[in-house]
């Protein structure tokens, strides 16, 4: 096979930051992916719908011109977010899910929820109105092993959420073990997983092996070989659980190249290409089309895309760094390594 056609995708999990960053990492995704949404996880977080939309217009404002690229937007959950900020972010049409980020298990995740019993009023609206809840799926339990701490939330949090909301619309988001990927597949129909691109092709090792790789520190953190080929099985199974979201999380080459490096791998330059390697290395290509553009769509309840991207299979070195803001560079995951697949166009 030497090109490969199929509807324009959607990421399902991204961050853009703001201000002078977004026109260095916005036309990256614009020119792969249809829509995507926006994590909120902004310094301060994007927790009122009116921050959202004004968010929304400076995103908008750095597509190039000529590119069609739709943000959806999404809030983020604290202890006090009402029911009735619910209610206004679903009536804005342009606010399609509220983020749950257990707080401080990631990148500025400070104002993140402490207890999830104070969220209860909001989290009912959402199941009332069918709006998602995305979750970062992590434990911060000082006493739990960063490799234990996606399982442990399965019991100690998915169960009980589920268990009490049973109709909310919920995404595990960037799963990254095999207990994730077969609750996931198990659970009813309102429960459904983005998996990165980063977690298909990689295991720990790539991270710790002859040298510490911080390109590769991304939370949740990559896992053993078992976990990677379970979500290989879940991304490539044909189930509409499943979906592409890249968790593209930019940060600047001296930030992530530090004794105490940020957790982020910027694979969005790239995230197709990077996908259809790991799908072609499984043997299912022809299982990228609905994991990449239809099972995201369905799930959230809106249309699939019109318009179709081609990859073509060529050769071509990712470079090594990449401008980002204030003379600083970024570097994209797997620079300077060489890839078999590049998007047309
Ligand atoms: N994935 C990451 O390692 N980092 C994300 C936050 C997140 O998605 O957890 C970021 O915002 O940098
Ligand atoms: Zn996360
Ligand atoms: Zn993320």
């Amino acid at each position: 096979m030497t090109t490969l056609t199929l509807t324009r995708p959607d990421d399902w999990h991204l961050h853009l930051r703001d201000g002078a960053v977004l026109s260095a990492v916005v036309p990256a995704s614009a020119r792969q992916m249809g829509r995507a949404i926006i994590m909120p996880n902004l310094k301060p977080p994007v927790t009122t719908t009116e921050q959202a939309l004004a968010y929304r217009e400076r995103i908008l404002a750095a597509v190039p011109e000529g590119l069609d690229f739709e943000p959806l937007m999404t809030l983020y959950l604290t202890d006090r977010t009402t029911a009735d900020e619910i209610e206004r972010a679903h009536a804005s049409g342009l606010v399609h899910a509220v983020k749950l980020y257990p707080a401080g298990a990631t990148t500025n995740s400070d104002s993140g929820v402490t207890d999830l019993a104070k969220c209860d009023a909001a989290i009912a609206a959402m199941a009332r109105l069918g709006m998602p809840l995305l979750v970062h799926g992590e434990v911060t339990d000082a006493e739990i092993d960063i490799f234990d701490r996606e399982a442990v939330f399965i019991e100690r949090v998915m169960k009980p959420l589920l268990e009490r909301h049973p109709s909310l619309k919920v995404v595990f988001e960037h799963i990254t073990t095999a207990d994730a990927a077969a609750f996931v597949a198990e659970a009813p129909g309102n429960l459904a997983a983005t998996i990165t691109a980063h977690h298909l092709l990689f295991n720990r090792n790539r991270m710790l092996v002859g040298g510490i790789k911080p390109h590769y520190y991304c939370l949740p953190i990559l896992k053993r070989e078992r976990h990677r080929q379970a979500l290989i099985e879940a991304a490539t199974s044909g189930s509409g659980k499943f979906f592409l979201g890249t968790d593209s999380a930019p940060h600047a080459k001296g930030d992530k190249e530090s004794a105490c490096g940020c957790a982020g791998a910027y694979t969005a330059p790239a995230a197709l290409e990077l996908y259809a390697t790991a799908f072609e290395a499984a043997g299912a290509l022809e299982r990228l089309e609905g994991f990449a553009s239809h099972h995201g769509p369905d799930f959230y309840g809106l249309p699939r895309n019109t318009e179709t991207v081609t990859l073509q299979r060529e050769s071509w070195t990712l470079p090594e760094t990449l401008p980002y803001v204030g003379g600083e560079v970024i570097v994209p995951l797997q620079a300077g390594e060489t890839l078999d697949w590049k998007l047309k166009g």
